[in-house]
């Protein structure tokens, strides 16, 4: 089985669990793993939007191969998977069991948690290229200033400990960062776990949709592939997932929608959270609900209407990017 990924360390380390998962399942399949260099690599400056957005510049080569029956696989994180595009031919034929949802604070030395809390942030940059983190880190820490910062985890925090500044997609630069807030799940991928200072609960920052689940995505009419990826699926994860993005088919919302959703399984029952951040008049608009685990996009399109009958609507619509093209 050839499975496509990026190849940045956190990508790599996703795909490896993935080859360890399936070639525990099945010792005599021989995995082998393709790296690509993709377009959103390339460019580590843009902003991604302008790219096609994450999903657009990160996969459609991938996803082109696994079509082509060059690779039988892609790996994704589900995060990144724009949950307003159809994928005619594809389908995720696994999600791997979810590691931490959760977003982590990592600091520069000689900053701690409790400076950034006694002061409101004051005085502190905080780096993040999220609007949804952006939206949480102002609630938190008012008084600080937020700087764009991207790249892979591991470049990120090399700048922040080496004070460096982060250039700007339309020019000029900002920084150095005094502290990033980064997803934990990726910088334990990447070895940094040590590095976390604090993770933020979901009542802090509200995880955004499919955080911390790796999915892999095969084609649709590949039955001898499903039926490997079967073997590695996680119904609980699948089943948040199917409920958290529910909530961003309904909303049509973009890869970098200013949209959070976490759901969690208890018992027969999954319990969804979901939030929509207007950052325009500092609002989060919220609800939770409840239902049965085994219909959870149901759950997801309840929470989601919701959400639109709250107001919803117009602040998606106010974020969402100009296309060019
Ligand atoms: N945007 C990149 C990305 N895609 C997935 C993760 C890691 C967490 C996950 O698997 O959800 C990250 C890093 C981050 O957001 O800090």
């Amino acid at each position: 089985m050839r499975i496509g990924t990026r190849k940045s360390v956190m990508a790599l380390a996703q795909t490896s669990e993935i080859a360890r998962q399936l070639t525990a399942a099945d010792p005599a399949l021989d995995v082998e793993i393709v790296k690509f260099e993709t377009t959103g690599d390339q460019d580590q400056t843009g902003k991604l939007l302008d790219l096609g957005g994450k999903g657009g510049a990160f996969v459609a080569q991938i996803r082109d191969a696994v079509r082509e029956g060059r690779l039988e696989a892609a790996m994704h994180s589900l995060k990144d998977m724009p949950g307003n595009e159809d994928t005619p031919g594809l389908v995720i034929g696994a999600t791997l069991t979810r590691d931490p949802p959760t977003d982590a604070l990592v600091v520069r030395h000689g900053v701690t948690l409790a400076d950034l809390r006694r002061t409101g942030g004051k005085g502190f940059k905080i780096g993040t290229n999220a609007v949804r983190r952006a939206a949480y880190v102002r609630r938190l820490f008012p008084e600080c200033e937020i700087i764009h910062f991207r790249g892979a985890a591991d470049t990120r925090i090399r700048k922040l400990d080496n004070g460096e500044k982060q250039r700007l997609p339309e020019g000029g630069e900002v920084g150095p960062a005094d502290a990033l807030v980064m997803a934990q799940a990726g910088l334990e991928r990447v070895g940094c776990a040590d590095r976390i200072a604090h993770c933020f609960s979901p009542d802090e920052i509200l995880p955004a949709v499919g955080q911390g689940i790796v999915a892999v995505e095969c084609a649709a009419s590949d039955w001898c592939t499903l039926a490997r990826l079967a073997q590695i699926d996680d119904p609980v994860s699948r089943c948040c997932a199917a409920a958290e993005r529910e909530v961003l088919w309904v909303l049509n919302g973009h890869c970098n929608s200013p949209i959070a959703g976490y759901a969690i399984v208890e018992g027969d029952d999954v319990l969804l959270k979901a939030a929509v951040l207007d950052e325009a008049n500092d609002h989060f608009i919220e609800v939770t609900r409840r239902g049965p685990a085994s219909r959870p996009r149901e759950l997801g399109r309840a929470v989601a209407f919701e959400l639109l009958a709250k107001g919803a609507a117009d602040v998606i619509a106010r974020t969402r990017p100009v296309s060019a093209h």
